[in-house]
Formats: structure tokens, sequence, C-alpha cells
């Protein structure tokens, strides 16, 4: 439903790469509402956590590198179908597959350097959102504009 939200975090090469405004712009324009944002420095066992069902990829410890290599800009985004709608902004994990006009199509070549993380589904969006916020974080305001976002 409407309430549904999802995790996106800019990762630590977007950040170098001042891809920030450009992906809020993104999310902005598409309809979805900010309901938070955060500039960390994730730690490694945040990081670790949030990456638990990779834990015996042969890529892991590079991933934990790569993602605590700087600041990350954490997001959450809420709005219809916001989860899948995300993945399909973001492109293919591999950035070779991700169509021109995705964020990883249009801005990255490389899987240890794609940029953003969105939640692949529903409940990892719950758990990432309770990882990386406090409940006290999120701002459920109210937005003027949903009547032309919503019928
Ligand atoms: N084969 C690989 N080699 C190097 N890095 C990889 C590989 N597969 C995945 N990764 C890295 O690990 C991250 C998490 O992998 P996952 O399979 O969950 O992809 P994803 O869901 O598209 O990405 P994310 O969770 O970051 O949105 C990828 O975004 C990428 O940065």
């Amino acid at each position: 439903g409407v309430n549904e939200c999802t995790f996106i975090a800019v990762k630590p090469d977007g950040v170098q790469r001042k891809m920030v405004g450009e992906i809020v712009r993104r999310f902005e324009k598409k309809g979805f509402k900010l309901v938070g944002l955060k500039l960390v420095q994730a730690s490694e066992d945040l990081l670790r956590d949030h990456y638990w069902s990779l834990r015996s990829k042969p890529f892991f410890s590079k991933l934990i590198t790569y993602m605590s290599s700087g600041p990350v800009v954490a997001m959450v985004w809420r709005g219809l179908d916001v989860v899948k709608t995300a993945r399909k902004m973001l492109g293919e994990t591999n950035p070779a597959d991700s169509l021109p006009g995705t964020i990883r199509g249009n801005y990255c070549v490389e899987m240890g350097r794609n940029v953003i993380h969105g939640s692949d589904s529903v409940e990892s969006a719950q758990k990432e959102i309770s990882l990386w916020f406090h409940q006290s974080e999120l701002n459920r305001w109210e937005d003027c504009g949903s009547q032309w976002i919503y019928n």
C-alpha cells in the first residue's frame, strides 16, 4: 500500500562522486515521500548485520571494506510499491546489466562500485530500516502534494 517503506543508501562511491542530489531528486520527482535521511559512517558491525545473508560469499570482506570506506547517505522513502519500484529505478546489481536510464545504468560500471543500495523486499526493508534508523529519526510529515500523486 501507500504506507510501504524502503531503505535506500547512497554508497561511499556515490557520496564521493557527488551523486546524493541526483539520487534524492529522482525519488522526489517520482512522487515518493522522504521519511528519513542521514549521513553516516557505518561500522563494520552494522554492515555485517546489513549484509548477513551474503556472509558466505567470496566478495563479502571486500564488500564490508567498500561500504565502510566513507560515509553513506541512509534514507527511508515511502509510497505505493516503493520497494519494487526503487529496485527498478536502481537497475541490476551488475551495472553492465542495468538499462540506460536507471541509476546504475547511467552512472557506474562495476558491481563493487555500484553507488546505491535498495531493499530487495518489504521484509528486508523493515529489517534494514530498524537496523539503520531509530524510530525517532523517521518523520511521517503530512505531504501537501499527495493528492496530486494518488487519486
Ligand atoms: N559478485 C560480486 N562481486 C563483487 N561485489 C558484489 C558481487 N555481488 C554483489 N556484490 C556487491 O554486494 C552488494 C549486495 O549484493 P546483492 O546480491 O544483495 O545485490 P543488490 O541487492 O543488487 O545490491 P544492494 O543490496 O547493495 O542493493 C551489491 O550491490 C554489490 O555492491
